[in-house]
């Protein structure tokens, strides 16, 4: 129902842009004003808290994906990625390519910009109605449950729907170091998109003639340290709605937690690696077989903890749905319906991040 109005207002020519936000103050100003108190509007419930006593299931580790070999065609390879995201949809990639004095720059970038003043952040914050800038995203309504975290957010491919507005031009070197990220990235995002089709029983560039070319957003998180890390989350529990994200993080903090078969489990940061996992739009193309997981960020006492997250996705017009080989008469159903990828967004965005609330929302009710 609220999508067709939605899609009305479309057509009638409105340009609405992704979504909406609330405007949240600054965590990282919070503690630095007051290191000690949590501020009750950051205290989850006692069910969404996080479990930082328990062991986290350490000895169970996300699989690794060499992906020198993937490039080169290996079967071994392209058998255990199809492995690591039917049963994971998370894992950890090795020789991607990415050069280490890129990865360390952009961390360096990352950190010299919330170390800049709150004053200076500000000229970049976002507007409400956006969903680039500094600030938060997914906040929805007044009385909602805040995440311990601060973020800025950029649109990065195709390089002409940059806005710079939101780019901390002033800092020395963000740019460049930002631009190189990116572009070394997109070509990991590009050899992951073509296996992903080979893995969904088409042509390597079946998913680029399908859906185009791939865009790129970068949304860069800082989390503060935190007094009652048992108390907060970094992140919400949340699954992303992405093709598929590539995340950078620190290489000494366990921060990261994905749910995999109900359990949390805690992502031990290999260094230099990224971590991969698949978003809701991949679990939708693959009718279910790939899916999304949810994942969630915790804090700790001692430390601040930064990532990158960089979300790959399909043009706004483009109508994604499971794709034809992936379907396949009563053994395979179709599990979800076609939806065009700005309205799986816009939805997205008007929610709070909630688990797998969002793909509920375009699955069929058979099973
Ligand atoms: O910081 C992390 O480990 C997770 C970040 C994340 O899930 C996101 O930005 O979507
Ligand atoms: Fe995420």
């Amino acid at each position: 129902m609220e999508l067709n109005v939605e899609k009305e207002s479309v057509q009638r020519g409105e340009r609405l842009g992704w979504g909406k936000s609330f405007l949240v103050p600054s965590v990282q100003e919070i503690v630095r004003n007051d290191s000690q108190s949590v501020p009750e509007r950051y205290i989850q419930e006692q069910k969404d808290r996080p479990l930082i006593s328990e062991n986290l299931l350490a000895s169970l580790e996300i699989p690794v994906i060499d992906f020198s070999l993937l490039a080169k065609g290996d079967e071994d390879e392209i058998q255990k990625l199809d492995l690591a995201c039917k049963e994971w949809g998370f894992f950890q990639i090795i020789n991607h390519g990415v050069r280490e004095e890129v990865l360390n720059k952009m961390k360096a970038s990352v950190a010299a910009f919330f170390e800049l003043p709150l004053e200076e952040k500000n000229k970049y914050a976002k507007a409400a109605n956006e969903i680039q800038g500094y600030g938060q995203n997914f906040v929805v309504s007044e009385d909602q449950k805040l995440d311990w975290s601060d973020m800025i957010y950029l649109i990065t491919v195709p390089p002409e729907n940059r806005n710079f507005k939101f780019w901390p031009l002033t800092l020395p070197g963000f740019k460049e170091t930002v631009e190189a990220y990116s572009s070394e990235v997109q070509k990991v995002a590009e050899e992951m998109y073509g296996n992903l089709s080979l893995l969904m029983g088409i042509d390597r560039d079946g998913l680029k003639k399908l859906q185009g070319e791939l865009k790129q957003g970068i949304r860069m998180n800082y989390y503060p340290v935190c007094s009652r890390p048992d108390l907060v989350l970094g992140i919400s529990s949340h699954s992303d709605g992405s093709l598929f994200t590539l995340l950078l993080q620190d290489d000494d903090i366990t921060g990261l937690q994905i749910k995999h078969k109900e359990t949390w489990i805690g992502v031990k940061p290999i260094p230099n690696s990224l971590v991969v996992n698949i978003g809701d739009a991949t679990e939708i193309l693959s009718n279910g077989k790939y899916k999304s997981i949810e994942h969630r960020a915790c804090t700790n006492e001692k430390k601040p903890r930064m990532s990158v997250a960089t979300f790959v996705f399909p043009d706004d017009e483009v109508e994604i749905g499971p794709l034809e080989s992936m379907m396949n008469g009563s053994y395979l159903p179709r599990l979800y319906r076609n939806i065009k990828y700005v309205d799986y967004i816009r939805q997205k965005f008007r929610r709070k991040m909630e688990g797998k609330a969002h793909t509920d929302f375009v699955k069929l009710e058979s099973k």
